[in-house]
């Protein structure tokens, strides 16, 4: 068997475009859906985001705004800015990019972000209403393997899935919305005995560990469907001196034997993480208006 190749980088494609939609009926309203992001330092993996980011929200129609804070910024002239962007009546979105630098706290700035324009979902308030059942704001690349889960499998309901990585960005939340979908939900991480064991009970396995080749073909059921959320940057010298490519959390060649089907990385969750960002940030938007959710932007 080989796997079928999911194709994020065209589903994202498609979620773009019923963004771009959105946003038409906005203007109609002279309504125009804004995203600030805000980046502390330089740290490379968010700069590979930041500039595909960019780009797509001002394809989408929507307006970018872009503050680049130096890496000595201190907490507080953050937290400030944070707190100009929620009185900004433009702004609709605020992603704060993470990592932080080591001097800043993480949650403070996060929690000083309106719940309502927090499109990460990663206010302790989104967390805690996708926990209990609420409308929220669901972090993107969760709800981005969600919407390729869905669409590879139709209904979701008592499948057994496995998630690797317990992070707040993406191990919680996904388990979370798979239970919302009436998944069994495992999650195993560092500590977990025999995660070969666990991981061969899933028959959806999404793998968020951040190490590259972190799962054999051995953990894998047959006919399982795989999520690989993992973007490792590796050294590749066959492309030449210096050179890099991205590599995901899972042995893809030899799971590709195994699995019914599997996301690529790069053109996976990646792009669907970012078509994710703009559906939230046109779904805060419009909420922020007294307008419904865009059925099609949300699940
Ligand atoms: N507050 C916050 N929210 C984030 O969502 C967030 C963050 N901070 N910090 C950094 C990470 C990283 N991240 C990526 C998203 C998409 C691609 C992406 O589109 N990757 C392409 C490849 C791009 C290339 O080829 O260079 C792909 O996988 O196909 C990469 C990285 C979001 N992050």
């Amino acid at each position: 068997m080989t796997a079928a190749i999911i194709d994020g980088k065209a589903f994202a494609g498609e979620i773009r475009e019923r963004v771009a939609n959105q946003v038409a009926r906005l203007k109609e309203m002279d309504i125009v859906p804004g995203l600030a992001v805000v980046l502390v330092g330089d740290d490379p993996a968010s700069e590979i985001y930041v500039r595909n980011k960019n780009r797509q929200t001002e394809e989408a129609g929507m307006a970018s705004f872009e503050h680049r804070l130096g890496e000595d910024t201190e907490e507080q002239e953050l937290v400030e800015l944070v707190r100009r962007l929620n009185a900004d009546p433009q702004v609709h979105g605020i992603l704060v990019q993470l990592p932080l630098p080591d001097h800043i706290d993480e949650n403070l700035v996060i929690n000083a972000i309106d719940p309502a324009k927090d499109v990460d979902g990663f206010h302790v308030i989104n967390a805690g209403r996708l926990a209990t059942g609420q409308s929220a704001m669901v972090p993107c690349t969760p709800l981005g393997c969600l919407l390729m889960l869905r669409d590879r499998l139709g209904d979701l309901s008592g499948r057994e899935a496995v998630v690797i990585g317990r992070s707040n960005i993406v191990g919680k939340p996904m388990a979370q919305l798979l239970l919302r979908e009436n998944c069994t939900v495992t999650v195993c991480h560092s500590r977990t005995r025999d995660i070969a064991d666990v991981v061969r009970r899933g028959e959806i396995v999404v793998a968020a560990v951040g190490r590259r080749d972190f799962v054999p073909a051995d953990w894998i059921r047959r006919g399982a469907t795989v999520i690989d959320v993992g973007i490792n940057r590796i050294d590749a010298p066959e492309k030449g001196e210096g050179k890099t490519r991205l590599v995901g959390d899972v042995q893809f060649d030899a799971v590709k034997d195994v699995a019914d089907a599997i996301t690529p990385v790069p053109g996976g969750v990646g792009p669907m993480t970012i078509a994710c960002l703009l559906a939230n940030t046109v779904t805060a938007c419009c909420l922020s208006h007294g307008l419904p959710a865009p059925q099609d932007l949300t699940v």
